[in-house]
């Protein structure tokens, strides 16, 4: 029995030429694997390949080649079991407006074959907090409550995985940290949880670990902490006591600079400066000190120096 709940080997997905459009290789040959419990950001500038490896995991898109393991089943020896061991909330709301979110969920828990006494419809509305909409027509949703339905479906057949795409595109911060107070939720009862978002700083405080992505292929996969600490980057901030204009004559290795509000902003590599160094060179230029912090790299920075000129 393996650890992971996804395994993924030479993962490739090339889509037919159509009319003008020439055939589009989407994704070069992935090889990734995700921990069970855990909740994993897959990252990527637009069209790096997210979606379509999310529909692949989904069967919504055919791959081109490669082996898929949903749970340990083999997505094309046992179909069935890797379908139900997974759950997606997709970035599209692809509801029928005729149905009410009692008979949305009741609807996708029949297609997954739940029997009726099984069904956790009621503790699903509650968790999505739309117990009291239960019976309302889903064209009379806000576009927030809607989400919260897509959320609620993809939980209908209590999958192990749960893989969220873009969840919080749009969406206002009210909906925003109800969807991460249900994610978790969902991952410390044991759900592993799989999220694709533009949102950097949603993906450095929810996810333990975090795979990027860019034109079909894998470029880092790594835990959260370590990638922050690829950066060997830091910015020391110095606020001086008076206006001065001028920046000090700085050592090797070190760029300054004035920012508008009248701090001087130093950038070195911290293992190769000390600090010391930079707050030495700007008493020796007379500058005396009043305050001192110091800016760390955050995902942006180390996903922009994986990401940019590729
Ligand atoms: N059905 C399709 N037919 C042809 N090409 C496609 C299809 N779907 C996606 N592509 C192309 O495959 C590449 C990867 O697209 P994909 O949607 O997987 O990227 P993404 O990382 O999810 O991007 P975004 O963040 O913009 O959704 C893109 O170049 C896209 O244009």
């Amino acid at each position: 029995m393996t650890d992971n709940a996804i395994e993924i080997t030479g993962l490739k997905k090339t889509y037919a030429a159509t009319g003008r459009s020439p055939a589009k290789e989407a994704l070069k040959g992935i090889d990734l694997s995700i921990p069970r419990g855990s909740i994993f950001g897959l990252l990527g500038p637009n069209g790096a390949g997210k979606s379509t490896l999310i529909n692949v995991l989904a069967g919504l898109v055919v791959k081109s080649a490669g082996k898929v393991r949903i749970w340990g089943f083999d997505q094309d020896v046992n179909p069935r079991q890797s379908r139900a061991a997974i759950g997606i909330m997709p970035q599209e709301p692809n509801l029928d407006p005729f149905f009410t979110p009692r008979g949305s969920l009741d609807v996708q828990a029949g297609l997954y074959g739940v029997p009726k006494a099984q069904r956790r419809t009621e503790e699903i509305l509650d968790l999505i907090g739309l117990a009291d909409k239960a019976d309302a027509y889903a064209r009379s949703l806000s576009g927030g409550m809607r989400r919260r339905l897509l959320l609620g479906k993809a939980l209908v057949h209590s999958p192990q995985i749960l893989v969220l795409d873009e969840p919080t595109a749009g969406v206002d911060i009210e909906l925003r940290n109800l969807l991460w107070q249900n994610v978790r939720k969902l991952n410390d009862a044991g759900m592993t949880i799989i999220l694709t978002t533009h949102y950097l700083e949603e993906a450095e405080a929810m996810c333990d670990e975090i795979a990027i992505i860019n034109h079909g292929e894998m470029i880092v996969r790594d835990t959260t902490a370590n990638l922050l600490g690829t950066l060997d980057q830091k910015t020391l901030v110095i606020t001086p006591d008076a206006n001065h204009p001028n920046l000090p004559p700085l050592p090797g290795g070190i760029t300054g600079q004035r920012r508008d509000n009248g701090t001087l902003a130093f950038t070195y590599q911290s293992s190769k400066t000390p600090a010391g160094e930079i707050i030495q060179a700007v008493r020796d230029a007379g500058i005396t000190i009043r305050d001192v912090t110091s800016e760390q790299p955050d995902l942006e920075d180390v996903f922009l120096s994986l990401t940019s000129g590729r």
